[in-house]
């Protein structure tokens, strides 16, 4: 088989507290719409997009899980897999922002260490924030993540948070990451410069910069093994 017919699937999963837009971020991603109503998703929901990334096709399934409480035993089973973690919490929300270290330690329970992206949505609410610019700064240190800030009612970055995830992953598929215990030993600028964060107000990571991205139709071909354990649960 030739090199370009095999296709990288990953599986992403979106956490956070209930409210703060992941599934608005989902549906912004894959369907391009935007809804002011909240609907709370039930257990989880599902939804995928095909893009180029560093001239590689990736297949995204991104996994919506529920943000109360009260389905956190269903939605765990669901994180099993995931190569990739979207961990967003809301601008307006205090709430949220306190509970990522736990959705991050949930993931982790049940993911090890992924490649995971820390989102502050609805940042077009800036004005009523209940969370300091610096906090977020230094939760994403802490986490040793990316902070992205995005606003999905706006599209605003949107595309920067899944099309970091896909690059990182495949930066690990072709290069594997040396045990946490090696990487903090061996690499802090590695892990330093993964702090960095991505913000709204950058002229350079507007919504506008998302040219690069190319939705294909489906097409047969034969995917390759990336997915370790993952979606065995479907
Ligand atoms: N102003 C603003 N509102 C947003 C933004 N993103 C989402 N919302 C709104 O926030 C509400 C909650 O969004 P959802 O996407 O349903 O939140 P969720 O995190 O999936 O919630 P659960 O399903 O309960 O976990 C909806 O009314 C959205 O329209 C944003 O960037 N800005």
């Amino acid at each position: 088989m030739r090199e370009e017919e095999l296709e990288v699937a990953l599986k992403v999963v979106i956490v956070g507290n209930g409210g703060v837009g992941k599934s608005s971020m989902i549906q912004r991603y894959c369907k391009g719409t935007f809804t002011k109503d909240y609907k709370k998703t039930i257990g989880v929901d599902f939804l995928e997009r095909q893009i180029e990334v560093d001239g590689e096709e990736v297949r995204l399934m991104l996994w919506d899980t529920a943000g109360q409480e009260e389905f956190d035993a269903i939605t765990k089973a669901y994180y099993r897999g995931a190569q990739a973690c979207v961990l967003a919490f809301s601008t307006v929300d205090r709430d949220s922002f306190e509970a990522a270290h736990s959705w991050k330690l949930k993931v982790e329970n049940e993911c090890g260490e992924i490649p995971t992206v820390i989102v502050q949505n609805k940042i077009d609410l800036i004005d009523q924030s209940v969370v300091n610019p610096e906090e977020a700064d230094l939760l994403a240190r802490a986490l040793g993540c990316r902070l992205i800030r995005t606003s999905v009612k706006e599209d605003l970055n949107v595309v920067a948070v899944f099309r970091h995830l896909a690059s990182k992953c495949l930066q690990e598929l072709r290069d594997p990451p040396l045990h946490d215990y090696d990487y903090f030993a061996a690499a802090p600028a590695t892990f330093a410069s993964d702090s960095l964060t991505i913000s709204t107000f950058s002229p350079s990571h507007s919504s506008k910069n998302n040219g690069t991205i190319v939705l294909r139709p489906h097409k047969q071909k034969k995917k390759k093994n990336v997915l370790k354990n993952a979606c065995r649960i479907l």
